[in-house]
């Protein structure tokens, strides 16, 4: 199924090419929307192993949302409806009672064909999907969820700089977030070349900006570093060797090696990386660039833990506010 699924994303050329998210309503403070902030109300499904889900558990936890947004773990693995709760008593998911994701896609649309991805927001009573709009999703958080935010909690996406930031996320998803997978499910020699030349000169851009400042933008965590960490925290264990994205490892490139240390041990980044759950999902799913199915247990995650010396570059990661608890 994955394969087929892939194949419907591969363009003549070799080239990888996203589907675009199906469900783009948004979750908005004035209700306009027609699916007003309301806590207990939605759920957020993810799977821990993904990229783009982890985004938004790294900003629910820095806002301090988890007790008006509850959250939804998948299995790492898929069986051929997709991303099921397996991991949960019974495999039903305690919430909603869904077994599987898909369930809640086909209650939004009984025709939707594409696939069901995370992360989704579900309305918990309707067992529907609202959005799976991940770009849209970790803004809404900052913005429209902000009567719910912790006390202290950071400004992730300022008004003051969000010109800045879209700027900095633009060129970051292009050549690095979608990058790796532009690398790793190339179908052409040409394709996979020109995805990793564009990838490798953005890290070398992103290693000369990041060596005279501690954060991507302004001085404090922004969404362009939550952003960037997602794909850097797995470069290593997953897209270098699976994705073929080896020009170096991660830990080769002293000044993003430091800023992502730096990022992991920041309350909200490392606790909520499962390096299982990353090596199973890439490794023994994607059985046309690994067949064996076989997952590597290295590299030693213990590295992320040792100094990272970026104090020295001013900066705080929460500014005047504190970390989450
Ligand atoms: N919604 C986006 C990005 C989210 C995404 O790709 N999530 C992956 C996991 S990292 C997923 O859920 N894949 C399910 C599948 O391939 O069937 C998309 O449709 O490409």
């Amino acid at each position: 199924m994955a394969e087929a699924q892939f194949g419907a994303e591969t363009s003549q050329r070799g080239e990888w090419v996203r589907q675009a998210n199906r469900f783009t309503d948004r979750i908005t403070a004035d209700g306009s929307s027609g699916w007003p902030v309301e806590p207990d109300r939605y759920r957020l499904v993810v799977s821990l192993a993904c990229p783009w889900a982890h985004r938004s558990v790294i900003v629910r936890r820095l806002l301090g949302l988890e007790d008006v947004l509850s959250l939804g773990v998948v299995d790492p693995i898929r069986d051929e409806r997709g991303w099921r709760f397996s991991l949960d008593p019974d495999g039903r998911d305690p919430v909603t009672g869904i077994a599987h994701l898909s369930e809640a896609y086909l209650a939004a649309d009984p025709g939707f064909t594409g696939r069901y991805t995370v992360p989704a927001i579900l309305d918990v009573a309707e067992r529907r999907v609202v959005t799976n709009d991940y770009p849209q999703i970790t803004l809404d958080l900052s913005a429209e969820w902000a009567a719910h935010h912790r006390e202290g909690a950071p400004q992730l996406y300022p008004e003051s700089l969000r010109a800045e930031i879209d700027e900095v996320n633009a060129l970051v998803y292009r050549d690095v977030n979608n990058g790796v997978y532009r690398c790793g499910f190339a179908t052409s020699q040409q394709a996979y070349e020109e995805a990793f030349e564009r990838l490798f000169a953005r890290l070398d851009w992103l290693s000369e900006r990041l060596a005279g400042q501690r954060y991507l933008v302004g001085d404090t965590i922004t969404e362009a570093d939550v952003r960037l960490f997602t794909t850097l925290v797995r470069f290593d264990a997953v897209y270098h060797g699976h994705f073929k994205c080896n020009r170096q490892k991660l830990t080769e490139l002293p000044v993003l090696w430091a800023y992502a240390r730096d990022l992991f041990q920041t309350p909200g980044f490392g606790d909520t990386v499962d390096f299982d759950h990353i090596k199973r999902h890439y490794y023994a799913t994607h059985h046309q660039i690994n067949p064996t199915g076989i997952v590597p247990l290295g590299p030693d995650p213990s590295a992320w833990h040792t100094p990272h010396d970026r104090e020295s570059l001013g900066g705080r990661p929460f500014g005047d506010g504190a970390p989450p608890a």
